[in-house]
């Protein structure tokens, strides 16, 4: 999988507009209604994720889920990180 230039993360990201880039990631924020719905959701994601054989990192803080996204093999953000991203708001606007 081949490291997106500059100008097509800008391009990706128009399209997952709750993401931000922060160097080699990019990363959003999900507030769940309560911890039990937040785990839920981390359970949805952790079938996507493994579907696609690509990961999230999450940090689990009471309702809010921290997610960052890239691609460890490739040192950088590639096509993975965004498709992931984009089955990861399909669960989130889904709670
Ligand atoms: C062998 C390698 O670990 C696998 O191909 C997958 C597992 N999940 C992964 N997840 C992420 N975020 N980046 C990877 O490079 C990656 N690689």
């Amino acid at each position: 999988m081949d490291l997106l230039d500059d100008s097509a993360v800008e391009q990706k990201l128009a399209a997952v507009p709750e993401w931000r880039r922060e160097g080699d990631e990019i990363r959003r924020t999900i507030t769940a209604s309560d911890f039990p719905t937040a785990i839920r959701i981390v359970d949805e994601i952790a079938v996507e994720a493994e579907k696609l054989n690509h990961h999230p990192d999450i940090d689990i803080r009471w309702r809010r889920l921290h997610l960052a996204l890239t691609t460890h093999d490739a040192g950088g953000l590639t096509e993975m990180d965004f498709r992931l991203a984009s089955r990861i708001d399909e669960i989130a606007a889904a709670h």
